[in-house]
């Protein structure tokens, strides 16, 4: 690849700060070799961003990518009904070229929407991995076990299995795909497996990713069960720790959120999610006073119901606000760190940020919209303003993944059609009229 200048626009920069300047990628390593004076420096290939705004690519830390195909298929209930009557049924009819089809319809949603890097947990995880290779994005994925249900013998095979996909796919796409072991919760997936396979997992050094305290009704079975907090029965697990992020983190005590900052176990917030099903809202500002790394998620298509990390990030500020009652409470700075740098760091990449040396994962906002007009503070708008549609090109690796609104890596007609029939003949096949 040769190297590539994107030029003419405004940059944030790590400090959050915005300056004139051209960004200049490595086309050999895929990283950022210069953040320049503009007209300073030259490359073969040029992006344009004038009348832009050059962020890092956004980092969607917690996503079931393949969930498009649901979006919109069941509304309007709580987590655990949600689930049990509709979601887990049509997901027991899903194939591996449904969930390819899914992934690929999600990723172009991403892209057009400035995220280069997300986090996903599913199964039928090498389909996954095979749609974020030739998209050019870069993911960290896992094959995720659920226990509750199954005999032994499925049970422990389903443990091993997220051992297994987390060993085989670690560095897959020249180095884009990273991996996760994934025990679903700490209610679906029993004792006795998390006993054994966690220390595997340690072992093998993998990082970990699960649901925790996403609804009360998480929380209280462990506490009868346990006679402890969720996150006390995951420290005592071994589930915590630097390598660890954790999915919602609604219902955390203070005693909680003092043992994630101390284990160093971060969490990535869903807050649309958390309203759509009426979960709760996280403590997002306690958190980060502690010293927790908070990362923003989408959750799922089915539960949100885009994968618009912009709209999350809004969101996020909002519900922020609400759940401190203090309007001052999770700032704009603060939700353009965690969706950037602080994704990053959950996912353990070297990207988030806008200077050399790092990831060259970019997206540039197109600011001459009337919703983005006067331009007082670019901060602000990323936070309240900017909608994924304003997202003019995606860069990740280095790769133009998107040039004018034009997805370059993926055919969109060709996935929106064929996710389209994947939805229709799976929604079939669960309702039984196929
Ligand atoms: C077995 S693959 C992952 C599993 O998680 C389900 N899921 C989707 N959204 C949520 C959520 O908010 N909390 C818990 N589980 C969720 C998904 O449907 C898959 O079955
Ligand atoms: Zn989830």
């Amino acid at each position: 690849m040769s190297d590539l200048l994107v030029a003419g626009g405004q940059v944030l920069r790590p400090d959050l700060t915005v300056e004139r300047a051209d960004v200049l990628v490595d086309g050999e390593t895929g990283d950022i070799a210069d953040v320049a004076e503009p007209g300073t420096v030259d490359a073969p290939e040029t992006l344009d961003a004038s009348d832009g705004l050059v962020i890092p690519g956004l980092v969607n830390a917690h996503t079931h990518v393949a969930m498009t195909l649901l979006r919109g298929y069941a509304d309007d209930k709580p987590l655990d009904a949600w689930l049990q009557e509709d979601i887990w049924p049509v997901e027991a009819e899903l194939t591996a070229d449904d969930i390819e089809a899914g992934a690929e319809l999600g990723i172009v949603e991403m892209i057009r929407s400035g995220t280069t890097a997300f986090s996903d947990m599913y199964f039928h995880v090498d389909r996954i991995a095979d749609a974020v290779e030739r998209a050019g994005v870069r993911a960290v994925l896992g094959h995720t076990a659920v226990t509750v249900g199954k005999d032994d013998e499925a049970a422990r095979a389903d443990c091993q299995r997220s051992l297994d996909v987390a060993n085989e796919l670690d560095g897959a796409a020249d180095g884009r795909v990273a991996t996760t072991f994934q025990p679903h919760s700490l209610t679906t997936v029993g004792e006795e497996y998390l006993r054994e396979f966690v220390p595997k997992a340690r072992e093998a050094d993998l990082s970990i990713h699960f649901h925790a305290n996403e609804t009360e009704n998480e929380v209280d079975p462990i506490v009868d069960e346990h006679g402890v907090r969720p996150l006390e029965y995951a420290d005592d697990l071994d589930l915590l720790g630097e390598d660890t992020y954790v999915a919602h983190g609604v219902h955390v005590d203070e005693a909680e959120i003092d043992l994630l900052a101390d284990t160093g176990t971060g969490v990535a917030h869903c807050p649309a999610s958390n309203m759509k099903l009426a979960s709760g809202m996280a403590p997002v500002q306690a958190l980060r006073e502690a010293g927790v790394t908070v990362g923003i998620g989408t959750d799922g298509a089915a539960s949100n119901n885009d994968l618009d990390a912009f709209d999350e990030v809004r969101d996020a500020a909002m519900i922020g606000k609400l759940a401190a009652e203090d309007a001052s409470a999770v700032p704009a700075e603060a939700v353009v760190e965690m969706v950037t740098r602080g994704g990053a760091d959950l996912l353990g990449f070297d990207g988030g940020r806008v200077a050399a040396g790092s990831n060259a994962d970019l997206a540039v906002v197109d600011l001459t919209a009337p919703h983005l007009t006067p331009a007082h503070d670019l901060v602000s708008h990323l936070a309240y303003a900017v909608r994924g549609g304003d997202v003019r090109h995606t860069v990740c690796d280095g790769e133009v993944v998107m040039r004018d609104r034009e997805v370059l890596t993926l055919d969109e007609s060709a996935v929106r059609e064929r996710a389209s029939e994947h939805a229709r003949d799976l929604v079939g096949r669960a309702e039984g009229d196929a």
